[in-house]
C-alpha cells in the first residue's frame, strides 16, 4: 500500500479485516515495527477520535508522532495556486508540504470539504496538493470526498457483528441537521459497503442523493420506514444536499431514529461515525440502548488505523530508493 485515501488502495478488503481483528487482539504485538520512523498527523479541521486513535495506533507501532493541529497552530495556510500573498495567508500548502517531507516518513491528513466550491471539493482541492507534493506515502484522516479510516473502522465493526450464515441487510439512513455537513462519511461508507458482502441501501429525503459516483448501482430508497425494514445494521449520518451543493434542504418527514423506527428493523445494530448531535440525528434512547454498536465502532478507529499504518511500513521497509529528500 502506496498511499491510502480510499478502498481502492486495498488489494483484498476480507485480509485487511482479518489482520485488523487480530491487531485488535494483541495492539502491543509490533512496537518495535515503526522504530525510528515519523509519521506527521497534520489536521486542518477539528477532531477527537481520529486524532487519538491514529496517536495511539501510531505508538502501538513505536512510531514517532508528530501531531499539527493546524488551524489552531500553524501559519495561516494558501491554497490556492499563483496568489499573490498579500493578504490574511502567511504559508503556502506546496512550501508546508515540503517541509513535511523533511520531518516525516509518512504524512497523514485531515482536509474537509470547504463546502463552498463544489468543484474544488469534488476535485479534492486539498488533498491533491498533498499527493502532489508529498515524497513519502500519504494517509487520509477524512478528505473532502472520502473518510477510508472510520470507513475500515465500520466494515470491522460490522463483521465482528455479523455471525449468522446469510448477508446482512445495511441501510445507510440520512439524519437532520441544523448546518451543511459533507458527504464525505456518507460516500466513503457507501464506496466500501460496495465491496462487503452485505445487501446494501441507502435511503434519504428527495433531493439529498449522494453523488452518483459514489451510489452507482446501490439502490436509493427516499421512504425511510420501508429502507429500515428488515434491517440488520442501520448507519446514521446527516449530509447536505450534493445536487443544490451544500445546502440544508426543507424536509417534511422526521427522519430522526428514534426506537420506534428501530421496531422496524430486525434488532437492527446501530453506528454512527460521531461525533453525533443527539435528539436531533437520533434519540438519546437509540444512543444509550441496547441495539447501539456505536462506541465499539469508535474503538475500532484504532485497529483500522494501525493495520493501514502498519501496511505503509511494510510498503517502506521494501527495498527501494529513499522516499525522503
Ligand atoms: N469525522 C467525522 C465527521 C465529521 C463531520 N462532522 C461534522 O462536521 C459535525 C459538525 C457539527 O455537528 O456541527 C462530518 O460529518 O463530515
Ligand atoms: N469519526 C471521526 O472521524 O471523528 P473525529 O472527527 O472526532 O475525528
Amino acid at each position: 500500500m502506496k498511499n491510502f485515501t480510499s478502498v481502492y488502495d486495498i488489494d483484498n478488503l476480507q485480509k485487511i479485516i482479518a489482520k485488523a481483528l487480530k491487531i485488535k487482539e494483541n495492539p502491543l504485538g509490533n512496537t518495535t515495527k515503526g522504530k525510528g520512523k515519523t509519521i506527521g498527523l497534520v489536521f486542518l479541521n477539528s477532531s477527537l477520535r481520529t486524532r487519538l486513535s491514529s496517536q495511539t495506533a501510531a505508538q502501538n507501532l513505536g512510531l514517532n508522532v508528530l501531531v499539527l493541529n493546524a488551524a489552531q497552530e500553524a501559519w495561516n495556510m494558501e491554497f490556492a495556486d499563483g496568489t499573490v500573498m498579500k493578504g490574511d495567508t502567511v504559508e503556502h500548502i506546496k512550501d508546508a508540504i515540503e517541509v513535511l517531507n523533511q520531518y516525516c516518513d509518512i504524512i497523514a491528513v485531515r482536509c474537509f470539504a470547504g463546502m463552498k466550491n463544489k468543484e474544488d471539493d469534488v476535485n479534492e482541492s486539498i488533498l491533491s496538493q498533498f499527493l502532489k507534493h508529498a515524497k513519502v506515502p500519504v494517509i487520509s484522516l477524512e478528505s473532502a470526498t472520502r473518510h477510508p479510516l472510520q470507513s475500515l473502522a465500520d466494515c470491522i465493526t460490522i463483521t465482528e457483528n455479523w455471525t449468522e450464515n446469510r448477508k446482512p441487510k445495511v441501510v445507510l439512513t440520512w439524519a437532520p441537521h441544523i448546518k451543511p455537513i459533507a458527504q464525505a462519511v456518507g460516500n466513503s461508507f457507501t464506496e466500501w459497503m460496495q465491496q462487503m458482502d452485505v445487501d446494501f441501501v441507502i435511503t434519504n429525503p428527495k433531493g439529498y442523493d449522494l453523488d452518483k459516483n459514489f451510489t452507482k448501482d446501490t439502490p436509493v430508497i427516499h421512504n425511510q420506514d420501508e429502507a429500515l425494514k428488515n434491517a440488520d445494521f442501520v448507519y446514521v449520518k446527516n449530509w447536505s444536499s450534493f445536487d443544490d451543493y451544500a445546502k440544508v434542504l426543507e424536509v417534511e418527514d422526521d427522519w430522526m431514529l428514534t426506537n420506534e423506527k428501530l421496531a422496524l428493523t430486525n434488532q437492527a445494530k446501530v453506528m454512527h461515525c460521531l461525533p453525533v448531535r443527539r435528539n436531533l440525528e437520533l434519540s438519546d434512547e437509540v444512543m444509550d440502548g441496547d441495539n447501539s454498536i456505536i462506541y465499539q465502532q469508535a474503538k475500532n478507529r484504532i485497529f483500522s488505523a494501525q493495520v493501514v499504518f502498519s501496511e505503509i511500513l511494510d510498503e517502506l521497509d521494501k527495498p527501494q530508493k529513499s522516499q525522503k529528500k
